[in-house]
């Protein structure tokens, strides 16, 4: 099952949930506007390259539309598609301000030089800039993205429109970026992850955790979870795996990976297959690589059955990753009002949002007599429609 299928299944399950009318349903589900442009620039060899940037901006019910740009060998319209339409779930379950939108290129960032980087950046911006804005669209940083992209789309905007500085979000804190949002989307993953522990009276001391990815979000959560007291016992990477059942060494993991470009070689565990790792026994398994990995064909079905019969709970991703975004609203208000929040601030603020959202999601389980996954869809639906049918849909 592709992503927009998948995707699209949780939604109409949520409407049924929800009695929603049907035609309410079917408009929720077509995008607002989904944008393709050819981007052409120069080589650093001299030669011209082409790469194909899409945009799709899902729906501005609740507020203008929110969510990250990738670059991605394997970038391609349905994924995008779904990507936005998850952003307008996400963010009406974090219940912030905002509709959804995704975005990205089909290109391998690592095979691009810094400059050339740029200069696709520039010509996507020079593309979309009338359609994105303060109030209209709001990227961010996504898988092959980072501040320094942002940076770059900042800038290009800004020759059109002014100095435009909350255009994006996850920018260089020098350039108005919130303290805090680096760490924010693994942040959030510890903080949902704590309000769904303490259900069962537990805390995060003591559990045994595997990770799957070390990037942004991955890296982060293993840090704080060390911190927190729980126990990292295997993380993977696309370079490969490793488990300790006495605890990885995160500091000491994050030197290796930082200076061998991967986990691959580390020292401080056995290395195991990385395939696997989504069959680990432990306590809390995060998977934080590509999405899909647990949603694709047999791999779903198996990973499915094997959690169902061990009785796992699964954390949604719209709820559980939402604290990168959510932290992107933060920095979107910091830069309208002029002034900047302190980092525990963010932290604060940023706990509050997730416990509220886990706290929402339970309530929605409990009067639709559901799973997690459709706690947070009806609740993220539920909050769109009502936006929906307010502003007067059928006019
Ligand atoms: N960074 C953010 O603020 C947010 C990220 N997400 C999602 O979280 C996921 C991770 O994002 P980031 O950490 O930002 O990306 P990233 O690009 O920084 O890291 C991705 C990690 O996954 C690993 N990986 C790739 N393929 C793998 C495989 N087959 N097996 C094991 N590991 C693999 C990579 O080696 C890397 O360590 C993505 O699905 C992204 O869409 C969602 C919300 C916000
Ligand atoms: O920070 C943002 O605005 C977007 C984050 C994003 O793309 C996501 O949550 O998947």
């Amino acid at each position: 099952m592709n992503a927009l299928a998948a995707t699209s299944r949780n939604f109409k399950q949520a409407a049924k949930l929800l009695g929603l009318d049907s035609k309410l349903e079917k408009s929720l589900l077509i995008p607002f506007r989904e944008i393709k442009v050819e981007c052409t620039i120069p080589k650093d060899d001299g030669t011209l390259a082409s790469y194909v940037g899409f945009r799709v901006q899902h729906d501005n019910a609740r507020g203008p539309m929110k969510g990250g740009i990738r670059y991605h060998h394997e970038v391609d319209p349905d994924e995008v598609n779904a990507l936005a339409q998850l952003m307008t779930w996400k963010t009406a379950v974090a219940n912030i301000p905002y509709g959804g939108a995704k975005g990205g290129i089909g290109c391998s960032p690592g095979d691009l030089s810094i400059s050339e980087l740029e200069r696709l950046t520039r010509v996507f911006t020079q593309k979309i800039h009338d359609l994105i804005g303060i109030h209209t669209d709001v990227p961010a940083p996504d898988m092959g993205t980072n501040a320094q992209t942002m940076a770059w789309i900042l800038d290009e905007y800004s020759k059109f429109h002014g100095y435009s500085p909350a255009v994006v979000t996850g920018k260089p804190v020098d350039l108005g970026g919130s303290l805090g949002r680096d760490a924010a989307t693994g942040r959030g993953v510890l903080f949902a992850t704590e309000a769904l522990l303490a259900e069962h009276g537990k805390g995060i001391a003591g559990q045994r955790f595997v990770i799957q990815g070390f990037g942004n979000v991955g890296s982060w959560a293993a840090q704080l979870i060390t911190e927190a007291g729980g126990k990292v016992i295997a993380i993977s990477d696309v370079t490969g795996a490793v488990k300790n059942s006495n605890g990885i060494d995160i500091a000491k993991l994050m030197k290796h990976s930082a200076e061998n470009r991967g986990i691959k070689g580390f020292d401080g565990g056995d290395a195991v297959d990385p395939t696997s790792l989504l069959t680990e026994e432990c306590d809390v398994l995060i998977p934080a690589a590509l999405g899909g990995v647990i949603n694709n064909g047999e791999m779903h079905m198996f990973v499915v059955q094997i959690l169902a019969k061990k009785g796992v709970l699964i954390l949604p991703d719209i709820l559980a990753n939402s604290g990168g975004v959510t932290v992107s609203y933060f920095e979107w208000v910091q830069n309208i009002q002029g002034f900047m929040w302190d980092e525990e601030k963010v932290n604060r603020e940023l706990k509050t949002y997730m416990t509220r959202a886990f706290r929402d999601t339970k309530e929605m389980c409990r009067s639709h007599h559901c799973d997690l996954r459709m706690g947070a869809f009806t609740l993220g639906v539920n909050r769109v429609a009502r936006a929906t049918v307010l502003r007067g849909w059928e006019a």
